[in-house]
């Protein structure tokens, strides 16, 4: 099999930094063996927020997101390895953290919270085309 070396962004949501899950989230990537390239911790702004979920804007669930994602601190991962892409979400789970498979950062850590899903822990990019784009906003 090929290598393919890719990057991808990811993110810690303000649940899981505000959860102090940082360092077990990290090190499950770590572990994996992807190289973390760049690190940053930050507030988003509501602008860098309506870019990265452009594809969700008019979905009754985009401003409560983009609301909860600008409630706090987000760390923000540039994150490198062969075929990272797919590789991080199979680490993160499915979207929703009940259904999320044990063994992923969402199923092992993740909480349903009855409000809704957004409260998922991580964000990782889907394609290569979106990895290139997010990158763009959170590393610009
Ligand atoms: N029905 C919903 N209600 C509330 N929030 C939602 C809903 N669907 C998705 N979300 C939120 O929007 C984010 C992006 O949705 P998407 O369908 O792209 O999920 P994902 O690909 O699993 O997650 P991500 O893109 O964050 O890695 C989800 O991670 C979740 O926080």
């Amino acid at each position: 099999m090929t290598t393919t070396v890719e990057e991808t962004l990811v993110l810690i949501k303000p649940d899981g930094v505000a959860r102090n899950l940082t360092g077990q989230i990290l090190a499950r990537v770590e572990a994996k063996g992807y190289t973390i390239a760049d690190l940053r911790m930050l507030e988003p702004t509501r602008e860098m927020l309506v870019q990265h979920y452009a594809e969700h804007e008019g979905k009754p669930f985009f401003e409560p997101l983009v609301e909860f994602m600008g409630s706090g601190l987000v760390v923000a991962v540039r994150l490198q390895g062969n075929r990272v892409i797919e590789g991080f979400r199979s680490l993160a789970g499915a979207t929703e953290p009940t259904a999320a498979a044990p063994g992923t950062i969402r199923g092992d850590l993740g909480r349903d919270w009855g409000e809704s899903v957004q409260k998922n822990l991580v964000h990782g990019s889907d394609s290569t085309e979106s990895a290139t784009r997010e990158l763009g906003i959170w590393f610009a």
